[in-house]
């Protein structure tokens, strides 16, 4: 049985519990539940706080688990990122009020309050500046309006939460993150039952990337409307009917979908459909 570890809060949890779900592992029905078997799959789900995971993944006790980047790194603990996911985007940089200080190299003898302090204390140290770090729990865009740091180090998404306490960003992002599946170092990454989990996660990412897109075009144009549409491998091109024409069907981007549609149009290829993918092995 497979074990693995998935946020039970925050961020991480509702879009890990959906990618997993629609790899087809069986979820928890209630935020209560803290752990689950998912016997026809043979996988354990383990329902832990994102911070936890990666210590939990580097004791051996659990094989896999779903965290942060950010999160990872700044545990410091023994667990390696396998595959990205591509949910939970987001920066991880210094910010100030405006004035205080314009990149990294100024925030000597100053106090930076950060719930990421493994983070923070590494990049002071590789830029070599010297500053305290004050550790808080959450809501630390607060710390500087109540005086308890001049400068904070947090995740930044849309940056809403930094235009709404007046603050803004210093020096380049200290890291990108999203979420990501882990293992312990060195352990055994060829394991077949945790080749075949990430193939079931790559499946989905695919499907969520990817549309199918199959359309008619006349044969003397095939080569440049196959151009538009090379697929993965290459696309499927059958006859029809109708003398001098053939079908085409090939995966494409989604986010270019319309893009492409609107040229195979001015090329004379019509009938062009695009179908979502629901779930795929490469
Ligand atoms: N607004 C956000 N947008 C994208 N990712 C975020 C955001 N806030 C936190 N994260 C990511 O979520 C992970 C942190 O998860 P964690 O559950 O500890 O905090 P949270 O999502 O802020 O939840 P909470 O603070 O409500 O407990 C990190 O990987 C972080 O980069
Ligand atoms: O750039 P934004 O889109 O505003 O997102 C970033 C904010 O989201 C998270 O906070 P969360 O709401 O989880 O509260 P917390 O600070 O208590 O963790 C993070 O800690 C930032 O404060
Ligand atoms: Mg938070």
């Amino acid at each position: 049985m497979l074990r693995i570890a998935v946020p039970n809060k925050g961020s991480l949890s509702g879009p890990a519990a959906e990618m997993l779900h629609e790899a087809g592992y069986q979820q928890r029905r209630e935020s209560k539940e803290l752990v689950i078997v998912d016997p026809a799959n043979e996988v354990e789900f383990f329902y832990l706080r994102p911070r936890d995971i990666a210590i939990y993944v580097s004791s051996g006790k659990l094989d896999i688990g779903i965290t942060g980047r950010d999160l990872l790194i700044d545990s410091g603990a023994s667990a390696e990122e396998i595959l990205p996911l591509g949910f939970a985007r987001s920066t991880f940089r210094f910010a100030t009020k405006p004035g205080t200080a314009n990149g990294v190299e100024d925030l000597g003898g100053t106090t930076i309050a950060t719930s990421y302090e493994g983070i923070v204390a590494k990049h002071l140290a590789d830029k070599g500046v010297d500053a305290s770090v004050v550790h808080l729990d959450g809501a630390v865009e607060t710390a500087i309006e109540l005086g308890v740091a001049q400068v904070i180090a947090d995740v930044v998404e849309t940056g809403t939460s930094l235009r709404n306490a007046g603050l803004q960003v210093i020096g380049e992002p200290i890291m990108q993150s999203e979420a990501v599946v882990i293992r312990r170092t060195g352990a055994d990454a060829d394991e077949p039952k945790v080749q075949q989990f990430l193939r079931r996660l790559q499946g989905v990412l695919v499907a969520r990337t990817y549309v199918m897109m199959d359309y008619d075009c006349r044969a003397e144009h095939l080569e440049r409307a196959v151009a538009l549409t090379p697929g993965l491998e290459s696309p499927t091109v059958s006859p029809l009917h109708n003398e001098g024409w053939v079908a085409v069907r090939a995966m494409v981007p989604a986010k270019d979908a319309q893009r492409i549609m609107d040229d195979l149009y001015a090329l004379g290829a019509r009938a062009i459909l695009t179908t979502a993918i629901h779930a795929c092995r490469l």
